[in-house]
């Protein structure tokens, strides 16, 4: 198959890490005789310095056009402190609702030889596998109005949690659809004891669920679930939640695997290309030393094969390699144990590389 993809390295390790995915994939485009042709584009600081804006047309134009899109990481103390409309996050924000994916799937899955890197016992940890559905394009991210006032001297600031039941339906379908060929269990984490959204959330997963049978709806308030995560999280299968608790909960199950380093995600719209970024962010403090974990960003090329360009036995041959890496006792900094190999961004990926081959 031939496939453009659109790569925005981005900030920080963002960098360091797509050099690792890139080379992954020049590897399964040879073995599995396909042809991957990539164009670079700027976003996030990167895109300001060389731009002046965090989301350049050119980019939106080239992810436009492209059947995948890649994305390092944006962000770092250079540009944080920036104007509101200037903040690397704005064309991270934007760029998600360009494309319009509303889906972020956000898998947290342990690799056994991690064990000892998690937070968790090893006999908890090999139970774990379980799928964080994050609606990605609404909620307190983009609901209007937003923005700071100062009203006779008296500064305010205000961010709007708004959903229509649009935006409910098709974040809580997804989830259904995935657990249906998974364990068949969805959670709805929600806020429903305050939040008048969450009650709708409610009402309409409730109303989703009859079309789903075979599926198990259970619906758990958000700081039940941050605990329960850390308690028993082998008791979940499909978590589905609104954009800001997906993104606080998530970081948190990434320690269930060891590091945040080690998770991947999926940004999927309707119709048009997905987007395949990891979890974290540019991590400033390990930038530019070559010691980030490229693991989360080379899953996400795997998520890439899988869900945009339905190369199942690619992407479980990507991941196999990440497996049989681990196996060998070869870690970065974050997932370091006693008794195993540190290698650097680099090596890491040379690693994946030489399992790939064989
Ligand atoms: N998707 C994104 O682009 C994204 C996501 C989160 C944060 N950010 C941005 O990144 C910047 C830094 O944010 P932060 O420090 O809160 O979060 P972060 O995820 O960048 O880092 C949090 C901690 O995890 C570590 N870490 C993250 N990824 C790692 C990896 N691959 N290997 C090893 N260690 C890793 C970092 O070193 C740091 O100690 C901010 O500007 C933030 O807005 C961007
Ligand atoms: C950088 C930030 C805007 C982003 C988010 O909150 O969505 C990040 O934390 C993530 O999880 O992808
Ligand atoms: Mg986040």
């Amino acid at each position: 198959m031939h496939k453009k993809i659109a790569v925005l390295p981005g900030d920080g390790i963002g960098r360091e890490i797509m050099d690792g995915a890139i080379k992954v994939l020049d590897v399964v485009a040879r073995h599995f005789g396909h042809q991957f042709d990539y164009e670079f584009a700027l976003i996030g600081g990167d895109a300001i310095d060389q731009e002046g804006t965090p989301l350049p047309e050119n980019t939106i134009k080239v992810c436009k056009t492209s059947d995948a899109v890649l994305l390092g990481a944006v962000g770092g103390p250079k540009w944080d402190q920036n104007p509101s409309h200037l903040r690397p996050e704005k064309g991270l924000l934007g760029l998600r609702k360009e494309l319009g994916v509303f889906a972020n799937l956000r898998p947290v899955t342990c690799f056994p030889d991690l064990a000892e890197a998690s937070t968790l016992k090893m006999e908890i940890i090999k139970e774990v596998d379980l799928m964080i559905v994050r609606e990605l394009t609404g909620g307190l991210y983009f609901g209007e109005p937003k923005g700071r006032q100062n009203e006779n001297g008296e500064e305010s600031a205000v961010d709007t949690l708004f959903y229509t039941r649009r935006e409910m339906e098709r974040i809580i379908r997804k989830a259904f659809e995935l657990a249906e060929v998974r364990r068949k269990k969805v959670t709805s984490v929600d806020k429903a004891n305050v939040l008048e959204t969450s009650k709708l959330w409610r009402e309409v997963a409730e109303e989703v669920s009859k079309d789903f049978p075979e599926v198990k709806l259970e619906h758990m308030l958000v700081d039940n679930a941050a605990m329960q995560l850390i308690r028993n999280p082998a008791q979940f299968d499909v978590i589905v939640t609104e954009n800001m608790f997906g993104d606080i909960l998530s970081d948190e199950a990434s320690m269930l695997t060891g590091s945040l380093g080690m998770l991947a995600s999926a940004s999927l719209s309707d119709d048009g290309p997905g987007l395949y970024e990891p979890v974290h962010g540019s991590a400033p403090d390990i930038a530019g030393q070559n010691k980030a974990n490229p693991l989360a960003m080379i899953l996400s090329a795997a998520l890439m094969l899988k869900y945009s360009f339905s190369m199942n036995q690619e992407a479980c041959a990507v991941e196999e390699a990440v497996q049989q890496v681990l196996k060998g006792g070869y870690r970065t900094g974050d997932i370091a144990q006693e008794g195993t190999t540190i290698l650097s961004t680099d090596e890491m990926t040379q690693k994946v590389v030489e399992y790939l081959e064989t």
